[in-house]
């Protein structure tokens, strides 16, 4: 089976075009392909489908075989993919997700001249989504903003939002030093997140630039997420943290993500880079 790893800011995935290959169980060949020591080593698999409603589909699955019904990097890495060799020769597409279909428009810094390969891409990521019970996250409010959760022994004021899939947002002082290893699987698995939660610590620098670190749903810390870098976005401004456009530094680079006043969807831009074709 053929396929391709691609990295968004450090968030690495397996592709495959399933338009060409046959994928039987794709959460077995996930948690095998994405083990960094034992696999290829990846943040989880990418599957790319026809779609009968959209130019493509996208099948996403983190690195213990659970699905993750969008990715925000993830996805533009699958446009760069597509373009590049030349399953389509459209830069503005439609791909349909477990999220709903999704908008691209592929870049390369300039005008891509024929043959030019793609580097960077923006998503219209959608609206996010407050309330609590469609996060989904447990709380006596109709959303979850700032509302103290207490993971041992500790209260950490959380912000629940959907991107698509659930994300809690943590602001605090400082993120360099946070011991993401210990502090993320008792949140990811708290009872208040009944499908498990990707979780944000933010630290705002300015109200145009969020330094953050992730640790993901099914994948553990990441070097990026680009749906966490969305709700980062969204709880920045429901707390009046931050403006309406912000730079989100993330170990592996930096995103940008702007909440549109007049349609109320996030766009999140930044670069798509393949990393190595292979044979397994
Ligand atoms: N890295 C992704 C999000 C991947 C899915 C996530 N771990 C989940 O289970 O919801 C992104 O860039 O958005």
């Amino acid at each position: 089976m053929r396929f391709s790893k691609m990295q968004g800011t450090g968030n690495d995935y397996i592709y495959v075009n399933c338009l060409e290959e046959t994928v039987n169980e794709p959460d077995i060949l996930a948690r095998r392909l994405s083990d960094r020591h034992f696999g290829v080593g990846a943040d989880g698999l990418i599957l790319i489908r026809p779609s009968r409603r959209a130019d493509f589909a996208m099948e996403m699955y983190n690195a213990d075989g659970s699905r993750g019904e969008m990715c925000g990097n993830g996805i533009r890495c699958l446009g760069k993919y597509v373009y590049d060799r030349g399953l389509t020769d459209k830069r503005e597409l439609d791909i349909q997700t477990g999220a709903g279909i999704r908008h691209l428009r592929l870049f390369a810094g300039e005008e891509v001249p024929a043959g030019g390969e793609i580097r960077m891409v923006e998503v219209n990521m959608g609206k996010p989504v407050l309330e609590a019970d469609q996060v989904p996250a447990i709380s006596e409010h109709t959303c979850m903003i700032r509302e103290p959760v207490r993971v041992g022994g500790v209260e950490y004021p959380m912000t629940a939002i959907s991107m698509g899939n659930p994300h809690a947002v943590i602001f605090t002082g400082r993120v360099r030093g946070l011991d993401l290893q210990r502090l993320g699987p008792p949140i990811e698995y708290h009872g208040r997140f009944p499908r498990r939660v990707n979780v944000e610590f933010a630290q705002v620098e300015d109200r145009g630039t969020v330094r953050v670190r992730v640790w993901e749903r099914g994948s553990g810390e990441t070097l990026s997420c680009g749906t966490g870098a969305c709700a980062v976005l969204a709880a920045g401004v429901l707390n009046d943290l931050t403006d309406r456009q912000v730079t989100v530094k993330l170990i592996g680079g930096d995103l940008l993500a702007q909440w549109r006043e007049d349609t109320g969807e996030i766009l999140l831009t930044g670069p798509a880079v393949h990393v190595f074709d292979g044979e397994v």
